[in-house]
């Protein structure tokens, strides 16, 4: 077998086309959507994500607020920045982008967000309401994947889901927006912690991998047919992306969103969507 791609730019392209419409829409009525980034320090895989949240922005017509700061920056420095961008008028939604440098209290940073600007749906205020089930901007990544799986129909209800990771972006709400009534999926969350991984990834019917661990899991650990999706990110000693699923794994899956290609322009595409959902609340 050879998996079937799921194919995160040409899927995020048709987002990007959609959202384009929709912004001219709101142009009509007055309203700009202005997405903020504030990048902290140097590091060359932020710098360019952030990059591209803004060549994305000016392909469909939403305004651009860029805000740096030295990686030496202090928690008042990066504070006051918020806090400008909370009361911008032009800045309708905005990120911070993660991880912070060493030091600054990053929950600090993102409780200090206004709720309703959050364009990376992270504000706790947020996460609650997904909690919930009340509307809410929703986390970019997993609402990627989420978005990726259904286009290529991908069928979440009553599958076996295995989630490997726990961080803040990805790990941590992607079981929330599975486990919703829409998606009706059973998940297993594993992590560092976990005693028999392997049997937990046999047994799933999609495999969403965000460890962070280079090639971490492999062909024998997958069921066949089923749908793996590599959002880990490590650097090799050239600075590559290497992703946690192992190349081989495209002999066994039925479907395999890569990584570079897959899930990354996914997490920019949806961003977008939640500035764009937030300028049209505002429009009414
Ligand atoms: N505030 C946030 N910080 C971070 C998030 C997030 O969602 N919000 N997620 C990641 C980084 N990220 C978005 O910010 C991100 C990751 C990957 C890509 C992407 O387009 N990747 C390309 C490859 C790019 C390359 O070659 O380096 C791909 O997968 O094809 C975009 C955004 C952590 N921080």
């Amino acid at each position: 077998m050879s998996a079937q791609i799921l194919d995160g730019k040409a899927t995020a392209a048709e987002i990007k086309s959609e959202l384009a419409a929709r912004v001219a829409k709101l142009k009509e009525k007055g309203v700009t959507p202005g997405l903020g980034t504030l990048l902290v320090g140097d590091d060359p895989g932020s710098r360019k994500y952030v990059a591209g949240k803004h060549r994305d922005c000016a392909q469909v017509g939403i305004a651009s607020i860029q805000r740096e700061l030295p990686a030496t920056a202090t928690q008042e420095e990066i504070e006051a920045v918020v806090r400008e961008l909370n009361e911008d008028p032009a800045c309708t939604g905005y990120i911070v982008q993660l991880p912070l440098p060493k030091g600054i209290d990053e929950n600090r940073i993102l409780e200090l967000m206004d709720p309703d600007k959050d364009a990376d749906g992270l504000h706790p205020m947020n996460l609650g309401r997904l909690v919930l089930n009340e509307p809410a901007p929703l986390p970019c990544t997993p609402n990627g994947i989420l978005t990726l799986l259904r286009r290529y129909g991908v069928e979440t209800k009553g599958a076996e889901v295995v989630v490997v990771g726990r961080g803040v972006t990805i790990g941590r709400p992607m079981p929330l927006l599975m486990t919703r009534r829409s998606e009706n999926a059973t998940v297993t969350q594993c992590h560092t912690g976990t005693r028999d991984l392997a049997a937990h990834l046999k047994r799933a019917d999609i495999v969403v991998a965000a460890a962070g661990s280079p090639h971490l899991i492999r062909a024998e650990d997958i069921k066949p047919g089923a749908a793996v999706l590599d959002v880990g990110v490590s650097r090799n000693d050239e600075g590559r992306i290497v992703g946690d699923v192992h190349p081989d794994v495209a002999e066994v899956a039925g479907f395999l969103s890569p990584n570079p290609g897959g899930v990354g322009p996914m997490t920019r595409a949806l961003l977008l969507v939640n500035v764009v959902e937030a300028a049209e609340r505002r429009a009414g």
